[in-house]
């Protein structure tokens, strides 16, 4: 057990080493030594490096799927300690195995491509609620697969589908909704926009924001590009050829540092973040108005995002027959109002 867990820390590693290989003599290869860092509940920290600097050996380990069913490819612990959502990982107890998948969510690289082919897109996303309890509320959990496929940017009409009908960006998402069906108290996600559609990947992002304000979900997000995961938050931790270089504030730790690999780290956030002169046009400033508000003063510009957003709630109204009947009560709501409020 890791010594002095206070309540409100969801993971905490204390000078941890991640191998792969055999687990005894000393065959296996140490890809990872000396990690030391800690989450509070309800935070997000990510992290970042190059290919090859033990970013998924990390996240794989943290998550317990090796304890669960250990395979030849596996990372282990081979030193220090590792407690995450209240889970011992080194010594677990047999309650924790139990609860382990429910607690710790994983959504690895793959994640897409290891779903059942001989199930359905919605019997894949309700599985890890099946496999435990056959009796579970069949309308509860059709609801719910319906809810997260929705919040993944699928259409409805794909849960009667099949993953190999899919394609792998879209699968990845189907993994996504699975993994959070059990509503996990820690999430443990391997490049979350690797794969998906660029138009899908602000769905995900903002229903992991979402979560993670509404339940509280602790995250750790891995990713090699610093952009994925400033986008959900400033916290990281600095992984290079196995060694931790750096956590904390991302502009802290990238203020002059005395690292190579942070270096070149902070001129590669400078440039993507560098404006690109002369690309950026009309159409462009309207289609990030409607998605941003607010952000320019141009009225011309308002008044075609105005335009953009009543086309695009009319042809929602076409499409979807219950949003039309929501939106007519609204509308009606609204209108009974008015004329209320000019009587009185
Ligand atoms: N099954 C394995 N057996 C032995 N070594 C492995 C195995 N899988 C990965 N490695 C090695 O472990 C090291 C860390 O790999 P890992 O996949 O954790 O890196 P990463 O930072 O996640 O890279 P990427 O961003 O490319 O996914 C690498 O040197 C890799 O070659």
């Amino acid at each position: 057990m890791v010594t002095g867990t206070a309540l409100s820390t969801a993971i905490r590693v204390e000078n941890l080493s991640v191998s792969y290989g055999p687990q005894r003599g000393d065959a296996g290869q140490r890809v990872l030594s000396g990690a030391s860092f800690s989450v509070p509940k309800g935070r997000i920290l990510g992290i970042v490096g190059t290919a090859g600097s033990g970013k998924t050996a990390l996240g794989r380990v943290l998550s317990g799927r090796g304890l669960v069913s250990h395979e030849g490819e596996t990372p282990w612990i081979s030193g220090g300690q590792a407690e995450v959502a209240g889970i011992d990982l080194r010594r677990p107890s047999r309650d924790d195995l139990r609860r382990l998948t429910l607690d710790i969510g994983y959504l690895s690289q793959t994640s897409g491509d290891e779903l059942r082919n001989d199930l359905t897109i919605a019997e894949n996303i309700a599985d890890p609620i099946l496999s435990r309890d056959r009796d579970f509320d069949q309308r509860a959990l059709g609801r719910a697969a319906a809810m997260l496929i929705d919040a993944v940017d699928l259409e409805l009409g794909m849960l009667n589908r099949f993953p190999f009908e899919l394609s792998r960006g879209q699968r990845q998402r189907v993994a996504f909704a699975k993994a959070l069906i059990v509503e996990p108290a820690v999430f443990i996600v391997d490049e979350p926009a690797q794969g998906v559609d660029i138009i899908a990947r602000p769905a995900l992002f903002s229903l992991l924001e979402r979560l993670n304000r509404a339940r509280d979900l602790t995250m750790i997000v891995i990713s090699h590009d610093l952009a994925t995961i400033e986008r959900l938050t400033s916290e990281v931790l600095v992984v290079d050829r196995g060694v931790v270089l750096a956590q904390g504030d991302i502009d802290e730790v990238l203020r002059d540092p005395d690292d190579e690999y942070l270096r070149r780290l902070r001129d590669a956030r400078e440039f993507a973040r560098a404006p690109l002169p002369g690309l950026v046009d009309r159409e462009t400033i309207a289609a990030a108005e409607r998605v941003v508000g607010g952000l320019f003063a141009d009225e011309d510009l308002e008044a075609e995002a105005v335009d953009a957003a009543e086309q695009d709630r009319q042809r929602l109204i076409e499409d979807r027959p219950e949003f039309a009947r929501f939106h007519h009560e609204v509308t009606e709501a609204s209108t009974d109002a008015t004329t209320k409020d000019a009587k009185e």
